[in-house]
């Protein structure tokens, strides 16, 4: 690892008040990125990971939501953004990360391995499918995985009451929030709460969005599998 990229992650662990096994883990997770031309991501060097996946995946620690939960899933995880970088961070965290595309999911967990973390679990699956899962979880999170509304309606029956979805987001246009806010009156959901965040200096437009489950999921959810996108609440 450059001497730039090892600051960096320094910094970040600084600023997140992290201890030296995260720090060391996540440069692990960038090491792997950049060795592996078959990872599901653009954004493998590591100069430019540290941003788009570590620091990015860390914003969500300024939620307290993912401060405070022992529990989450990380719906449409990918690379394993953001249940790795967060697994790292908070090693008393339990941590699943699901994503329908098995070979995702098998790579999010050698790297969990090779990043020495004992806190993280992968389901191979759809969120809506899901039964297992349902009203578990503290947090859910996703970040690039759907529209607000969708990303509500997979969310709401894996919380337990109380429980947030927290989504990692760029701007969002009218049309977005408004059948966002739709979506979560419907479900059971709180007003969804916009924070902006900068993960890193140049980072614009970044923001988590969070929602708190305040009632019981109504009947009729989740609909049937891939029918959240197909017919957006
Ligand atoms: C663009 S990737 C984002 C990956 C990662 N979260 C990131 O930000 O780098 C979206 C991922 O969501 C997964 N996905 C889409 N719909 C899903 C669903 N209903 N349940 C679980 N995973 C889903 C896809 O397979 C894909 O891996």
């Amino acid at each position: 690892m450059s001497d730039r990229v090892a600051a960096r992650l320094a910094a970040l662990g600084t600023e997140h008040g992290l201890d030296e096994p995260a720090v060391v883990a996540l440069g692990v997770l960038l090491d792997v990125l950049a060795a592996d031309e078959h990872a599901a991501t653009t954004v493998r060097d590591p100069t430019e990971a540290v941003d788009r996946h570590v620091a990015d995946g860390l914003s969500g620690l300024t939620a307290p939501e993912i401060r405070e939960a022992r529990t989450l899933v990380d719906v449409g995880t990918g690379i394993g953004v953001p249940a790795l970088v967060l697994a790292a961070a908070r090693p008393e965290l339990q941590v699943v990360a699901m994503d329908t595309v098995r070979r995702k999911v098998e790579w999010v967990a050698a790297t969990a391995e090779r990043m020495g973390l004992q806190n993280v679990r992968t389901v191979h699956g759809r969120a809506e499918a899901w039964s297992a899962g349902r009203h578990r979880f503290d947090v859910v999170t996703a970040r690039a995985v759907a529209p607000l509304g969708v990303l509500l309606e997979y969310a709401a029956p894996l919380l337990r009451p109380g429980g947030a979805l927290v989504a990692w987001k760029g701007q969002l246009d009218d049309d977005e929030s408004r059948t966002g806010r739709g979506a979560a009156k419907q479900l059971g959901m709180g007003e969804p709460r916009s924070q902006r965040v900068t993960p890193w200096p140049e980072a614009r437009e970044r923001r988590l969005v969070v929602s708190v489950k305040e009632r019981p999921t109504p009947k009729g959810f989740p609909r049937k599998p891939g029918e959240a996108r197909r017919r957006p609440l």
